[in-house]
C-alpha cells in the first residue's frame, strides 16, 4: 500500500524540514521525504497550501471508560482525537474503577485494539482507587503498557506517600504527570478568584491553589530523581516554577490547554457549565503570561485535557457542573487562531509542541516525519477560515464556551500507520 502527499508544507521538527516537499507512505512506514517524488501509487493527495506534520500526540485526554461512558468511550473518544489531528492520546486514570492495577491497564488497551481509531496509551493512578492513601503496583503497570503515572483530577496530598512513587517512577524511567491542586485551598471554588467571580458571587479559586502544588512537585521531584510533567499551567507562577527548574537542569516539562491561552476570566459570559474546568480561566495577565511561555520554549506542550460531560450535566450553573470541557477538535485550530496567527509560535514550535515534544515527555517513538518511522501523519490547512459548530463534533461531549467562534486552521486528513483514519471530504463514512 502506497500513499503520496503531494506539494505539501513539510514541518518536522525531528529533521528540521521546513518546506514543499513531497511524503511518500508505504506499507505503514515513512518511506520518502524528498523534493519531487514520481511514480505510482495506490493514493495520491494533493497537499498544496496544507501543512503536512507528524501526528498530534495528547497527554492529557479523559476517555471516560470504564464508568462514565454516557460521557464518551474509548471509541468515540478516539474517533474526536482523529477528527483533531491526534494519532496517539494519553488516558487519564480517573476512571470507574480508576486505572489503578494491571488488570485496569490491560483493559484499556485491550478495549482500544478493538475500537480505537487512534494509539492509545494508558497512565496509571498514583494510588490505589485515587484515595490517596496507597499506592499503586506502578512497576506492574508499567510493564503491562502504562507510560506514565498520575493522580489527575486531584493532587496526592500525602507529601511522603507522593515522593515514594516519584522515586519508584524515577526508577521505572515514566514520568509523573502532576495535577497540581491544594485540596485544603480550593474549598468549594468554582471559577478564578477575581472581580468576575465576585460579579456573579461565585467562590472563586485563587493562583495559590495551583501555585503551591507546582512548587512542591518540583521540589520533590529533585530529591526524588524523578521525571516531572505539569499538567494544564494556567497561573503565571507556574510558569516561572518551570522556568526555574529548567535554569537548574531538572528534568520537569509543562504544558498548557488551549482554552486557557485562549480566554481570560472577564471573557465568562454567563454563569454556565461550559466556562467550568479545573484549573479555571485565569486572569488577562496569566493568559499573557502562558503565551509567553509557550513562545520561549518556558512550556514544552499543549495538551488539550479533553474532559466530556453529558448535555444534562454541563447546561447548568457553575455552581452545580462538573469540572472540565472537551477539547480534542479545537485545539489545532485554537492554537493557530491564538498563537501562530498571533506571532507567538512559529509553525514548527507548533508542531513541536503538539507532537515532537510530548513524544520525548512520554519516551515514544513518535513525533517524527523521518525516513523509517511508523506514518503517523497530520494534513491541516492553516488558513480555512470557520466557525467552530459542536453540531459537527463526533466526540459525545459539547461541553465547550468555544461554540461559534471564528477561527482558522482546520485538520483534513489524519493518518495512524500508514491507515488514514480521518478526511475531511468523507468523514461520515468512517
Ligand atoms: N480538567 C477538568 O476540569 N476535569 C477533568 C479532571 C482534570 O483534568 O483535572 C475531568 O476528568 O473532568
Ligand atoms: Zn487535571
Amino acid at each position: 500500500m502506497k500513499l503520496l502527499i503531494k506539494h505539501g508544507h513539510v514541518l518536522d521538527p525531528s529533521t528540521g524540514i521546513d518546506g514543499i516537499y513531497d511524503l511518500l507512505i508505504e506499507n505503514g512506514m515513512i518511506k520518502a521525504v524528498e523534493k519531487h517524488i514520481e511514480g505510482e501509487a495506490d493514493e495520491v493527495v494533493d497537499a498544496s497550501d496544507r501543512y503536512v506534520m507528524p501526528g498530534f500526540i495528547d497527554l492529557h485526554v479523559h476517555l471516560r471508560e470504564p464508568g462514565f461512558e454516557y460521557k464518551e468511550t474509548i471509541k468515540t473518544g478516539s474517533m474526536a482525537a482523529a477528527r483533531g489531528g491526534f494519532t496517539s492520546i494519553c488516558a487519564m486514570p480517573n476512571t470507574n474503577p480508576a486505572a489503578d492495577s494491571v488488570e485496569s491497564i490491560e483493559f484499556i488497551l485491550k478495549k482500544a485494539k478493538k475500537d480505537a481509531l487512534v494509539n492509545i496509551l494508558p497512565v496509571g493512578a498514583i494510588t490505589k482507587g485515587q484515595s490517596g492513601l496507597e499506592l499503586t503496583d506502578i512497576s506492574g503497570m508499567v510493564k503491562a503498557g502504562a507510560i506514565a503515572i498520575s493522580e489527575d483530577g486531584k493532587s496526592v496530598m500525602d507529601t511522603s506517600i507522593y515522593l515514594e512513587s516519584m522515586k519508584i517512577a524515577g526508577k521505572v524511567g515514566i514520568p509523573i504527570l502532576a495535577h497540581c491542586e491544594d485540596k485544603s485551598l480550593v474549598g468549594i471554588g468554582v471559577m478564578n478568584e477575581g472581580a468576575k467571580s465576585r460579579e456573579l458571587g461565585l467562590p472563586g479559586i485563587s493562583n495559590a491553589v495551583e501555585d503551591v502544588i507546582a512548587a512542591r512537585d518540583i521540589i520533590l521531584a529533585k530529591e526524588a530523581g524523578a521525571k516531572l510533567h505539569l499538567c494544564h499551567c494556567s497561573t503565571k507562577d507556574s510558569v516561572t516554577f518551570v522556568k526555574m527548574a529548567k535554569e537548574d537542569h531538572l528534568p520537569v516539562t509543562a504544558e498548557v490547554c488551549p482554552h486557557h491561552f485562549t480566554m481570560s476570566d472577564d471573557e465568562i459570559a454567563s454563569d454556565h457549565g461550559n466556562y467550568k474546568m479545573n484549573p479555571p480561566l485565569r486572569s488577562k495577565e496569566d493568559v499573557q503570561a502562558l503565551k509567553e511561555g509557550l513562545r520561549d520554549n518556558i512550556l514544552d506542550v499543549i495538551a488539550t485535557d479533553h474532559a466530556p460531560h453529558g448535555a444534562e450535566e454541563n447546561n447548568q450553573s457553575m455552581a452545580a457542573a462538573p469540572f472540565g470541557i472537551v477539547g480534542l477538535e479545537t485545539a489545532f485550530s485554537l492554537t493557530m487562531t491564538e498563537l501562530v496567527k498571533e506571532g507567538y509560535l512559529s509553525p514548527m514550535q507548533m508542531v513541536e509542541k503538539l507532537s515532537y515534544n510530548p513524544a520525548k515527555v512520554i519516551g515514544i517513538d513518535k513525533g517524527s516525519l523521518a525516513v523509517g518511522k511508523i506514518a503517523d501523519v497530520v494534513i491541516g490547512d492553516p488558513n480555512a477560515r470557520y466557525k467552530i459548530d459542536v453540531n459537527e463534533f463526533v466526540s459525545k461531549g459539547r461541553n465547550t464556551p468555544f461554540d461559534g467562534k471564528e477561527v482558522y486552521g482546520r485538520i483534513e486528513t489524519t493518518i495512524v500507520a500508514g491507515k488514514v483514519v480521518y478526511n475531511i471530504t468523507r468523514s461520515e463514512e468512517i
